[in-house]
């Protein structure tokens, strides 16, 4: 292709069509979602039969927060040495790049609850992203069962190593992020680059182009697709496929029409706090030794808020040499 070209087809996330994939489909899903999984660690998943209404309902009421007024807002601003609750660059308790430029973003976790960090305005805040979850939590362990299917392992592998020992759930939280238009701002700076710590995203996104995927080392915008979840592998995926399923760097920006906002809603399913993340033994044998250390997902997750989005795979620091 040309250097200077856009971006060609085989330049694109992939994109999979989910209908079926609990019957006649199956196996051709499977295998579309591990070559995504292998060559981009990105794809769109299209016919996942998740409730539409439901996936208005919890952009209209994200929305409707970040109109609020600042004052109402801060009410649940993100806290010294926490990454939960509402930020923006100049009401950032701690300075971090995360908040760099004027994007705004609430992040809270809804497994285990932090309840004191759901906004009471407005009053169906709570319940819209507690009812959403629910069904995010479903879609993402069909997804991940067919991840553990492709690699050669019972379909409940993936789901199983990341439960909780006390808790016996997984993790599950948010990242809204609300990009005003361009012309409001002299600083239209969005969500810098980084790879997701946790295990697997799944990114729903109004009708606004502005994620890019670093894609051997170049930016590669992703398609906006009406409904479509974009799942992104993260951190801990890796961790336990032993890099077979690699993390990515991606990052936000604000749309490039300056009158026009952008509004995405991440939701991240991870390990439980007290979960050893390691690689999966199934997958080692002495010809593929460990590629990674054990951390519980806590630890992990300490190192990353310690260290803000910089750009960088947090992952690095866990990698094992071997001669
Ligand atoms: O807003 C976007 O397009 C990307 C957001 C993102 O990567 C995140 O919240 O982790
Ligand atoms: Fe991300």
């Amino acid at each position: 292709m040309g250097s200077e070209g856009k971006p060609q087809l085989q330049e694109r996330v992939p994109i999979i069509d989910f209908e079926g994939f609990n019957g006649p489909n199956r196996e051709k899903i499977r295998g579309e979602i591990a070559a995504a999984c292998e060559m981009w660690g990105f794809f769109q998943l299209c016919n996942h039969g998740f409730d539409q209404d439901l996936m208005k309902r919890v952009k209209d009421v994200s929305k409707e927060f970040f109109y609020l007024p600042a004052e109402e807002k801060v009410k649940i601003r993100v806290m010294p040495d926490t990454i939960q609750g509402w930020s923006h660059s100049s009401l950032a308790a701690t300075a971090t790049k995360l908040s760099a430029g004027s994007t705004e973003y609430y992040h809270n976790i809804f497994k285990p609850l932090k309840e004191h960090l759901l906004p009471l305005n407005p009053p169906t805040f709570g319940s819209t992203w507690i009812e959403y979850f629910e069904q995010i939590q479903v879609l993402a362990e069909s997804v991940l069962a067919l991840i553990s299917e492709s690699l050669n392992l019972p379909s409940d592998t993936l789901v199983k190593s990341m439960r909780g020992p006390t808790s016996g759930s997984p993790y599950l939280a948010n990242r809204v992020n609300y990009y005003p238009p361009r012309k409001a701002t002299d600083d239209p700076l969005g969500v810098p680059s980084h790879s997701d710590p946790v295990a697997i995203t799944f990114l729903l996104a109004d009708d606004v182009a502005g994620l890019e995927v670093n894609k051997d080392d170049k930016w590669v915008e992703v398609e906006p697709i009406q409904n479509a979840f974009i799942i992104n592998i993260g951190d801990q995926l890796e961790i336990l496929t032993n890099g077979k399923f690699a993390s990515v760097d991606h990052r936000g920006m604000p749309s490039k029409d300056p009158d026009q906002e952008r509004l995405t809603l991440a939701a991240f399913y991870s390990a439980d706090d007290d979960r050893v993340v390691a690689p999966l033994q199934e997958l080692l044998d002495e010809s593929h030794p460990p590629l990674y250390s054990a951390c519980t997902f806590k630890e992990y997750m300490a190192k990353f808020t310690a260290r803000g989005l910089d750009g960088k795979k947090g992952i690095e620091s866990m990698h094992i040499e071997h001669e």
